[in-house]
């Protein structure tokens, strides 16, 4: 049928009936993309019919219509205009797994982070008022993005300037892990109503039972609604000044559109409480929503990932946190809702009173982790770096100015391939290194992130390890062990320093090893970039003519930055410099190959980079 269908504006002509079967088509559509792409598989199958309603309610070019993270939009990819251009999703060149303005004039607004959607609404519907536009404004926010204290600084400035405009909680009671906190249990418990219903059944058997039974039960129906309004979710929300609308079943169309058009003639804002299901209509992911809810090409037959072999830097923390905390009982490990992306869901079964999952709530994490520290635990703070930076005052103010010791685990640092520029980890070394009292370091191996860890519990002040969402690799080098704030100098002879600064030594050992034949060239694994060891890093570069150093950061603020700047300020110049890093803008989707090739610190063109400017010089 889709085939057929002029997108979207068909989509109002359609009959219930024939609304079912475009339902399943899409969900035929997505499924096979991310069997073969990968993505957000679970979250994209959980709307199709939320999608729909929306589509047919509202005018997606005119209207708009906000998705919190945009990884549940893949519906909404095919029914406005990349229906074509969906089997390149998340793929280098092709469409993003996120809404994006830039790929589509029905994407309202870039998203990628949880929990910006009821302010990025709320700013386009008083963006009405100020340039007299008459749109409605949607957004769509899941029960895990709720959890995020910017949702409910969103909703309470919507509560407060009371303007007319839609808010759609999709609530699968699912964050990536089940759902943790205050305001999910008590939106699952109002919503399963167990309470409410018995109840209702106990009141009903009393009065049918007692004297003037049929009068009092009459009294009793008129008091349900009052009784209702207590139990199900809808008072938090009425109390922050939105009307409340559900909870109803964010599959059944017919009562979408109800809802969706009730909510359309309110006055004020309005939160429509929709109960979906994450991963609904495929069964490997209804049955395993968190499996499914980012996952990596998979067989559909049996829901079983096509593997890549190798384990990761985030498993090697996993293994490690587990070793240190068994013989450290101060040791507490803290998510912000990213458990299995962080390595920690072994910690967490085995330490289930050490492990805390505070929801999307990366601020709380941080100055939850203060608190901890200060009175004495050794708390081990696993976030990505992307999310990280939403926490950067809380590292300075709660945890730096205080040099309390509490260890960042950053993980997806450097570039992560196809999320995206919204999830890249392209800017912690830099927004980390200005902070006084934090160390910094760098792993390039399984070897290095351990023993790393285990030097940070030594330490009585913040710590930051960064590494990456690949695998770990091994090296030939002779092994070193990690000495406190020492690098490791595999070659210090000849005119030429190559510098490498974490992960991408997986590059950088290639251009030492292809060119050491011919150039006399030295090494240096960096591995502590604050603080650095500039005795050693100046003795080291008095004799070179060319340094170059290459690190997966923002060159601005980076590690080639920091170098140049020691080497300027000692006077010890090499006649060339080179910094390799992420350049200054937004590293788009793709592969990792694909994407250091564009960003410039792949071997090669490190390679060719160091012979060209090497010839320059007499
Ligand atoms: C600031 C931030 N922290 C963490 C994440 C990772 N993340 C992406 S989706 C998600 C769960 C969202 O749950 P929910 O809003 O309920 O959507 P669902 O997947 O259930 O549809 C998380 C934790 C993120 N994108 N942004
Ligand atoms: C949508 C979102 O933000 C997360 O699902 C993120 O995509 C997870 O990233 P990883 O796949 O690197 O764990
Ligand atoms: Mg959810």
């Amino acid at each position: 049928m889709i085939e057929k269908l002029k997108l979207p504006e068909d989509i109002k002509k359609l009959k219930y009936e024939e609304l079912e079967v475009l339902a399943k088509e899409i969900r035929d559509i997505i499924i096979k993309t991310c069997a073969k792409n990968g993505g957000h598989l679970a979250p994209s199958l959980g709307v199709v019919e939320l999608t729909i309603s929306l589509l047919k309610n509202f005018n997606p070019l005119i209207d708009r219509i906000i998705w919190d993270v945009g990884h549940q939009s893949y519906a909404y990819k095919i029914l406005t205009d990349r229906k074509d251009r969906f089997h390149t999703l998340r793929q280098f060149k092709g469409i993003s797994g996120f809404n994006k303005p830039a790929e589509s004039k029905y994407d309202a607004f870039g998203v990628g982070h949880t929990s910006t959607s009821v302010s990025a609404a709320l700013g386009l519907r008083v963006a009405n008022d100020i340039l007299n536009l008459n749109r409605k404004i949607v957004a769509v926010i899941g029960d895990g993005a709720l959890t995020a204290g910017l949702a409910f600084e969103g909703l309470n400035n919507l509560g407060h300037l009371d303007k007319d405009m839609i808010v759609i909680l999709n609530d699968n009671e699912m964050s990536i892990s089940k759902n943790v906190g205050a305001i999910s249990s008590y939106l699952s418990r109002a919503m399963t109503g167990e309470f409410y219903t018995h109840f209702r059944k106990d009141v009903q058997s009393i009065l049918e039972h007692a004297p003037l039974g049929d009068k009092l039960l009459k009294m009793a129906k008129k008091f349900e609604e009052g009784l209702k309004g207590f139990f199900t979710p809808g008072i938090l929300f009425e109390e922050l000044g939105l009307k409340y609308i559900g909870p109803i079943d964010g599959h059944n169309l017919k009562e979408l559109d109800k809802a969706l058009h009730n909510a359309k003639i309110q006055d004020g804002p309005t939160l429509i409480h929709v109960i979906t299901k994450k991963g609904k209509g495929y069964k490997p992911a209804e049955e395993n929503p968190e499996k499914f809810h980012g996952i990596s090409s998979f067989d559909i037959k049996t829901g079983k990932p096509i593997k890549f072999s190798g384990k990761t830097f985030t498993e090697v923390f996993g293994e490690k946190i587990i070793e240190m905390a068994e013989k450290h009982k101060n040791i507490v490990a803290i998510t912000a809702a990213m458990k299995p992306g962080t390595g920690l869901t072994k910690f967490a079964e085995k330490f289930p009173d050490r492990f805390f999952d505070v929801g999307i709530a990366e601020q709380h994490a941080v100055t939850f982790a203060a608190g901890l520290a200060i009175s004495g635990c050794k708390p081990y703070v696993a976030i990505y770096s992307t999310f990280l930076q939403r926490a950067y005052d809380q590292i300075i103010h709660d945890v730096a100015l205080q040099n309390l010791p509490v260890t960042f685990c950053i993980d997806r640092g450097g570039l992560v391939g196809a999320d995206g520029p919204t999830h890249h980890g392209a800017f912690d070394i830099s927004y980390l290194r200005t902070i006084p009292n934090i160390h910094i370091m760098l792993p390039k191996d399984e070897v290095e992130l351990k023993e790393m860890l285990e030097l940070s519990y030594q330490i009585d002040a913040p710590v930051a390890i960064r590494y990456s969402r690949g695998n770990v690799k091994e090296y030939e080098y002779p092994y070193e062990k990690v000495e406190p704030f020492k690098p490791q100098i595999i070659n210090e002879k000849g005119e030429i320093l190559l510098i490498s600064a974490g992960h991408i030594f997986d590059e950088a050992s290639k251009v030492y090893e292809e060119l050491k034949a011919d150039y006399n060239i030295g090494f240096i694994n960096l591995r502590f970039v604050k603080p650095l060891n500039k005795d050693i890093i100046l003795e080291i570069c008095k004799r070179k003519k060319l340094v170059a150093v290459v690190e997966e950061n923002a060159k601005f603020g980076g590690v080639g930055e920091y170098i140049l700047s020691i080497l300027a300020e000692n006077n010890l110049l090499p006649n060339k410099f080179l910094s390799f890093g992420l350049p200054d803008k937004f590293i788009e989707h793709g592969s990792i190959n694909d994407l250091r090739k564009i960003a410039g610190i792949e071997s090669e063109t490190i390679k060719n980079k160091i012979i060209s400017e090497w010839q320059k010089i007499d």
